[in-house]
């Protein structure tokens, strides 16, 4: 055996909503420091459905004299003078839509009328059209007497450029063509139009596993060599990208190299890097002997590595880079892992956004101003699209992975009421792609841990969409997603167990204590890893009078929000209505409302809460100030989440910085 080589390096984990910035940042920076290669494209009837999904280059101006090109009936009926003295008209010709108009002689005396249907020319010599409905027709057809009331200038006329104005701009730089584009590139008269050149995405699968050979002839299945398999990130990827963004990128198959020879890896990255904007590799990138391509991106490729694994389930070696090729844009790099679950799923949530900024831009154009490009990249990030995102209410009990968030697969049921629902699909191994079959989203469950091992069933998750084609959702940008905002400014908790003192005796041991101070932050935050600080949970188990103030002031001291809770032990409700009693007339400034909501909420969440009662308010310490809560254990979950979003604010005027 030859002498194994470990010393692959261990890369920190970044969170998914970090990874995701990461991403789209160096892709706004490829974007905003290369003008994108352009290409005309030639527009008529037949050719102009193949640019459905591009990318506009170019605003399209409407051709003079604009739409329609021609003074056109609004119905079918005469075209007549509205200013002829009599109502009766000598029928001198007609014409239909499509006909073109050849000047008639009038052979009486009476004003010439023409038949016309809707649509077809209106001569310069008439300036109304009177629907048949109020027309009547004599001598065989040969006059037309209309209704007084119906002469009037202008009327169902279309004047030529009335739908589109010529010189106006129809569609801007930037607009991706839909249907409704194509119409309107029709109607503008262009005969080409400048859109953005194709991009190129090379998708690669590694692995010495994979079979390489022709399938078509013989039973593969029963002949292939023990220790193959079929080879399902290229396909699946390929289709992946290919279907959603075929028109606008050219999906390029690279085929499979062997992860035991990183020379021909190296050639055949380098040879994918000329032609391949943004490349996909599969496989090969975790930390086993036989993971080579980080490696040979980096050192032989000099690939520029921006985060090379995600605090994720499933897709941790996930891998980003960039890399600079001589006068042309950077290469954009992604190394997903070669379970085909973490491939697939890091496909939705990493290089979906990319290739969308890549192709369309973001959301709406940034107006520069004159900013700097850091500025400039900041804003497209912002307004980047990203998937849809929605909450729903779990109908199982999930257990969380204790080392990383899980992004798990899911899918979904509306009900009659509204609420939206999620299962799992099945065991989430990242081998097992079954667990993709008929998922539309991922649920976003947090890391798990001692004290929370498990998402409850009727428990609220964000859902990342992931099934594009069935959805009614409104895509969503950077900024206005749940899923990435920053975790606001963190503030800190010290909770306080009021024990009662028939309950004094069993004192509540450390785990209990931190099992609280978990609830507490989790209530506060709606994520593990929120913006809460716990500084610590102890029992109170003195007397309710001045020494409780100076105990509260203490607290008040170290942190910004005290939460008094009251167990459920035997004599704690003597004991809560004291200290609500003695609280409520320290406190400067109570703040009613959102002690009904919290109470609300608690009593919503364990009807029994209900009778204790709440208190919120601040409370003067030094200078500045704290805020204190007292409520019940019982569904305290409920009572602080239902202020989560108003507590910042209230801390801040308890501080006296308001
Ligand atoms: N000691 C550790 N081992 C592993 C870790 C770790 O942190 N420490 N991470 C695990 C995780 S998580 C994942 S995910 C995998 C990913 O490994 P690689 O990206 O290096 O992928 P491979 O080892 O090449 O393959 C993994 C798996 O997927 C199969 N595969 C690969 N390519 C394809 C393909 N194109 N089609 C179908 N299936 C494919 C391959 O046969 C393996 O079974 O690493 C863990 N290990
Ligand atoms: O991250 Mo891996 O993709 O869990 O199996």
């Amino acid at each position: 055996m030859t002498a194994l080589e470990l010393n692959k390096p261990v890369h920190p984990m970044v969170s998914v909503p970090e990874a995701i910035r990461i991403v789209l940042h160096e892709t706004a920076r490829i974007l905003l420091s290369n003008s994108r290669p352009t290409e005309c494209v030639k527009i008529d009837a037949q050719s102009v459905r193949n640019i459905v999904n591009r990318t506009l280059a170019a605003d399209v101006i409407q051709r003079e004299p604009g739409y329609p090109p021609y003074r056109a009936s609004i119905m079918d009926g005469f075209a007549v003078s509205s200013t002829s003295p009599q109502t009766k008209y000598q029928v001198v010709g007609k014409i239909l839509t499509g006909d073109s108009h050849l000047a008639t002689i009038t052979t009486s005396d009476d004003p010439p009328a023409h038949y016309v249907t809707t649509g077809a020319i209106v001569p310069d010599q008439y300036d109304c059209v009177v629907p048949i409905e109020e027309c009547q027709l004599v001598s065989d057809g040969a006059f037309v007497i209309v209704q007084k009331e119906s002469l009037v200038k202008d009327k169902w006329i279309r004047p030529p450029g009335c739908d589109i104005p010529g010189g106006s701009i129809v569609l801007k730089a930037g607009h991706k063509i839909d249907a409704v584009s194509l119409g309107l590139l029709l109607q503008s008269g262009v005969q080409e139009v400048e859109l953005v050149c194709p991009l190129v995405v090379g998708v690669l699968s590694t692995g010495n596993e994979l079979d390489v050979n022709d399938t078509s002839t013989t039973d593969h299945w029963a002949e292939r060599q023990l220790g193959k398999i079929p080879d399902v990130n290229r396909p699946m990827l390929l289709s992946l990208l290919g279907d959603t963004w075929g028109a606008c990128c050219r999906v390029v198959d690279l085929g499979i190299a062997v992860d035991s020879d990183r020379h021909q890896l190296a050639r055949v990255l380098e040879t994918a890097f000329l032609d391949c904007h943004v490349i996909v590799t599969t496989g090969g990138i975790s930390v086993g002997e036989t993971d080579i391509v980080e490696d040979v991106l980096v050192n032989d490729l000099k690939g520029r590595l921006h985060f090379g694994r995600l605090h994720m389930k499933p897709g941790k070696p996930t891998t980003f880079m960039t890399l600079p090729v001589e006068n042309e844009r950077d290469r954009i790099v992604f190394c997903m892992p070669g379970n085909p679950v973490s491939a697939g799923v890091c496909t939705h949530l990493l290089i979906r956004p990319c290739l969308e900024l890549l192709f369309h831009g973001p959301a709406s154009s940034p107006d520069n101003n004159g900013d700097s490009l850091d500025e400039q990249i900041r804003r497209t990030v912002e307004n980047a699209w990203i998937h849809s995102e929605f909450e729903a209410q779990l109908t199982h009990d999930v257990a969380l992975d204790v080392e990383r968030p899980e992004y798990a697969r899911v899918v979904v049921r509306r009900r009659a009421s509204g609420i939206c629902q999620v299962s799992t699909t099945g065991v989430q191994r990242s081998s097992r792609l079954m667990s993709m079959r008929d998922a539309v989203g991922l649920i976003v469950l947090p890391q798990g841990s001692k004290t929370r091992p498990k998402a409850l069933a009727g428990e609220t998750y964000l859902v990342l969409q992931t099934d594009h084609c069935n959805s009614s959702l409104a895509p969503i940008t950077v900024q206005s997603s749940r899923h990435l905002s920053k975790p606001s400014k963190s503030f800190s908790v010290a909770v306080v167990v009021l024990s009662s003192i028939e309950a004094q005796a069993e004192s509540a041991g450390a785990e209990r204590m931190s099992e609280l101070a978990d609830r507490v932050a989790y209530a506060l935050s709606g994520s593990k890893s929120g913006s809460v600080t716990t500084i610590k949970c102890e029992q109170y188990e003195g007397p309710i009078d001045e020494s409780f103030k100076c105990y509260l002031e203490d607290k008040g001291r170290q942190a910004d929000f005290v939460v008094v809770l009251s167990s459920t032990s035997k004599g704690s409700f003597r004991r809560h209505s004291a200290a609500a009693a003695y609280i409520r007339s320290i406190l400067t400034k109570p703040a009613d409302s959102m002690a009904l909501q919290v109470r609300r909420g608690s009593a919503a969440k364990n009807n029994g809460s209900a009778i204790f009662e709440t208190v919120i308010g601040y409370f003067p310490v030094n200078e500045k100030g704290f805020l204190v809560v007292l409520l019940a254990e019982m569904g305290l979950e409920g009572g602080l989440g239902n202020v989560r979003g108003l507590l910042k604010h209230a801390i801040k005027i308890a501080r006296n910085k308001e």
